[in-house]
């Protein structure tokens, strides 16, 4: 028996009750353990056919352990100190979560800002760099491989004692492991990024860091036996219906961390979520609050909005107040019941959860913005604000309005309607900047009373970034591009890493204006004036308001 628990408050318990009984009569839960690719649909079983590998990845994932903790004991006879794993999406995430919840040293990698990729530079001697891309072809991931390996290889170091792969079998990330002769861990297929956490992108990692990953295997295939039942006890089925039941009117979910517990967690499950059942206009747009202090009463109580709290297991939960469902559990079985359970939502939702179709438009953008692009046709020079400029994308709004920050936040202001979500995505460093950028997001719901997803740039293109641009069409859009100042070469590319990250900052703009959605762009010079800046002002626009 699992010690996992879903609580569902008493405003969802009807929806979720209507639900049960059909989900235990199509029999969902063990079709989705024999991997019955019919379970979404016609059209998706197409894909579907080829992604349930997670749903009992046990088979493929044991193997692995040996070879990870082999890998582990040479990694330490040779002086490695330091692990690095660059990639991004469902290729770090639940790694950096599951290293962060034991505690363990991971250093994550998955952006194109200079300050970033420069951090990987030191003590080259006693790092290692895991590379880990399921396509292979991810430019964060190449870009940082190959600052790292010019570096490794300009120092005189053996890239193959300092880098290791994790891809899918073919992939061009493959080949360059062949032939650079570097070690690799071979991905399952059949095993999509976002479900990857009890696969080798989940496992691999955080057990070279030393996580105990043999342990996180065994809860998870306990908590599975529960999962896999057509009962309607099933936490995964309970969970699935609460997330869903409501949809489409109540289509946002604000998601509080257990701090403590869990921390981190919900980057993981907000990708799982924004990815998998944003799309077609419809699906759930995750909201994390960041930090134990974040004020929920700031939000509205409007209809359209589910809390899901997340707690360790063994936690004595606390009395929840409005529309909410309560996760505890391990972080192993919360893994696999977030799997099965958003597989359940996008059952139905009417959804495929295995594509993420809206993802490739901002790359394009951006990959057209560095191939030279003349300027897009709206004015994104925009309007000085001491230190930063500001300007609006789209056609929602006459430009000239815009004169700094104060009328670009009243402007969204007044487009904002009962049913809006703001995102405030900060293209940044966030190793040096989280601090001060973290009150951006208590600001900006302080200001709109809305639900507020913060996400750090380019990180969130490959997971919210998905529902922002094909999930509801609800979202108002500020993003902030404050790169490094010091930029950094990219070694075989064109274009530096600042360079890149401003084309997808811009890129995704353009996008998301493109599709009707409100968008300011504030960017800044130097972000550690710029973004001090830039938080005053927010704060200085809430207090007058
Ligand atoms: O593992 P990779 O192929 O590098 O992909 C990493 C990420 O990139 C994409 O943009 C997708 O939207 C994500 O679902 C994926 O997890």
């Amino acid at each position: 028996m699992t010690m996992l628990s879903v609580r569902t408050s008493h405003e969802i318990q009807d929806s979720v009750e209507a639900l049960l009984p059909q989900l235990v009569k199509d029999r969902v839960a063990s079709r989705l353990a024999a991997k019955d690719a019919s379970l979404w649909g016609k059209k998706a079983a197409l894909e579907a056919v080829q992604r349930l590998g997670w749903a009992n990845p046990f088979p493929s994932s044991r193997p692995l352990l040996e070879p990870i903790a082999e890998l582990r004991g040479t990694l330490k006879e040779r002086g490695i100190k330091r692990i690095i794993l660059a990639g991004t999406g469902g290729s770090t995430l639940a790694s950096e979560v599951a290293a962060r919840a034991a505690g363990v040293e991971l250093a994550v990698i998955d952006s194109t800002d200079p300050g970033m990729l420069a951090d990987t530079l030191t003590d080259l001697e006693t790092t290692l760099m895991i590379v880990a891309s399921k396509s292979g072809s991810t430019l964060e991931m190449d870009v940082a491989f190959r600052v790292f390996s010019d570096a490794i290889e300009q120092a005189g170091l053996k890239l193959s004692e300092h880098v290791v792969v994790i891809t899918d079998p073919g992939s061009p990330l493959e080949q360059l492991a062949n032939k650079h002769r570097l070690l690799m861990f071979t991905a399952d297929p059949t095993v999509g990024g976002r479900f990857s956490a009890l696969a080798a992108f989940g496992l691999v990692p955080t057990g070279l860091a030393g996580v105990d990953v043999d342990r996180v295997l065994t809860e998870a295939m306990d908590a599975q036996a529960e999962f896999i039942l057509d009962n309607p006890e099933n936490p995964a089925l309970i969970l699935g219906a609460a997330l869903a039941g409501q949809h489409p009117q109540r289509n946002k979910l604000v998601i509080h961390d257990d701090t403590a517990c869990l921390p981190g967690f919900s980057a993981w499950i907000e990708q799982l979520v924004a990815e998998s059942t944003g799309k077609q206009g419809l699906g759930l747009v995750p909201t994390v609050q960041i930090g134990s202090s974040a004020n929920e009463d700031s939000i509205e109580r409007t209809d359209d909005v589910l809390h899901v709290y997340l707690h360790g297991a063994n936690t004595t939960l606390p009395e929840e107040a409005g529309p909410s469902v309560t996760v505890s559990g391990s972080l192993a079985a919360q893994f696999i019941v977030w799997e099965y359970a958003v597989a359940v939502a996008c059952r139905i939702i009417g959804v495929n959860p295995f594509d993420q179709p809206d993802v490739e438009a901002s790359k394009q953008a951006a990959q057209n913005l560095l191939a030279g692009e003349p300027n897009s046709t709206h004015n994104e020079r925009g309007a000085t604000d001491g230190p930063v400029s500001v300007a609006a994308y789209g056609s929602w709004i006459d430009h000239s309005k815009i004169t700094g920050l104060e009328s670009a936040i009243e402007a969204l202001r007044e487009v904002a309607t009962e049913r809006s979500y703001v995102a405030i995505n900060v293209f940044t460093d966030r190793n040096s900047h989280r601090d001060v950028a973290a009150p951006l997001q208590q600001t900006i719901t302080d200001i709109f009373h809305r639900p507020t997803a913060f996400g750090w740039g380019p990180r969130f293109l490959h997971s919210t970034g998905q529902a922002h641009k094909g999930g509801p069409a609800e979202g108002i859009f500020i993003h902030v591009l404050a790169r490094s100042v010091n930029d950094i070469t990219v070694p075989g590319l064109n274009h530096t890493g600042g360079e890149q990250l401003a084309a997808q900052a811009t890129g995704d703009a353009r996008v998301l204006a493109e599709r009707g959605r409100p968008v300011v762009m504030i960017k800044v010079d130097d972000p550690a004036v710029g973004l001090p800046y830039i938080v005053d002002k927010l704060k200085a626009i809430q207090a007058a308001a």
